[in-house]
């Protein structure tokens, strides 16, 4: 028998998620279902699933899969719709510390109710044939182009992402343009296999690439992505970026129940 489920839509500059409280463990997630929960013909539609679940010693966990079914690493525009989403369910008021995949984040909602989400350390920073690889909590890989509203994306990117290297684990693939220290990205995403609207771990492993490469002049970069506008700011180490914060709105659209 189909049995109802709960779920809330959220988006963050149009990466759009399908969230579940699943403080009490009821969820029970497989890969099939994930994947259904997530198509717009079969179920919700979103380019992720995230589940808030419970924490021994934090305000909440956070697990992310893609709209592939599978769990998967950081998602930074996920981490910032959960905050929202942590604040709407009273678990939290303006501030919070939450468990990833990738460590402890800390965040903070702003009263005009932009999200600032701390993202991980970087400290490893790869060239790849005149490209960057890096990882900001997902793995990424950089290109800067000149004409990035032109780029074919879905080709280009799955051309990268199936490439030698990657073919095994995957990487999202950012497509960015500098113009006086703003960055007009575009991003092809694992797990999602296509060009979503905006990729939070992408914006910050662009803005922190473009740094490393003296593209940019700041270290408060604005961001253009096809779904709106983001901000990243972090400070340079001796071992390389630290304080690295993702900046932008989390929206609820709407909430419901799925049979399934
Ligand atoms: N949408 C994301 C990244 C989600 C994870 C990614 N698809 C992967 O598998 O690495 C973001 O906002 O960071």
């Amino acid at each position: 028998m189909s049995k109802a489920l709960q779920f809330y839509k959220y988006q963050g500059t149009g990466n759009d998620f399908v969230i579940i409280d699943n403080r009490t463990n009821n969820f029970k997630n497989n890969t099939k279902l994930v994947k259904k929960l997530c198509d717009p013909k079969f179920g919700i539609g979103a380019d992720g699933l995230i589940c808030l679940e419970n924490s021994m010693n934090h305000d909440f966990k956070m697990v992310y899969f893609n709209a592939d079914g599978h769990e998967s690493s950081m998602c930074g525009n996920g981490g910032r719709c959960i905050v929202a989403f942590a604040k709407h369910l009273g678990i939290i008021e303006k501030h919070c510390t939450f468990e990833a995949v990738d460590g402890l984040h800390k965040a903070q909602i702003e009263s005009n109710g932009q999200v600032q989400l701390k993202m991980s350390d970087v400290d490893e920073i790869n060239n790849y044939d005149n490209n960057i690889v890096l990882d900001t909590g997902s793995p990424h890989f950089v290109s800067f182009i000149e004409n990035v509203e032109n780029i074919d994306v879905h080709k280009k990117g799955a051309d990268i992402r199936y490439s030698d290297p990657f073919t095994k684990d995957g990487i999202n693939v950012n497509f960015a343009h500098v113009e006086k220290d703003t960055l007009k990205i575009r991003t092809y995403e694992r797990g999602v296999e296509d060009e979503t609207l905006s990729c939070g771990t992408g914006v910050t492993a662009v803005a922190i690439a473009a740094a490393d490469q003296k593209l940019i002049s700041t270290n408060l970069i604005n961001i253009k992505t096809p779904g709106g506008s983001l901000s990243v700011k972090f400070d340079k180490s001796t071992s390389g970026y630290e304080n690295v914060w993702l900046i932008g709105p989390a929206k609820m659209v709407f909430k419901g129940e799925i049979l399934c």
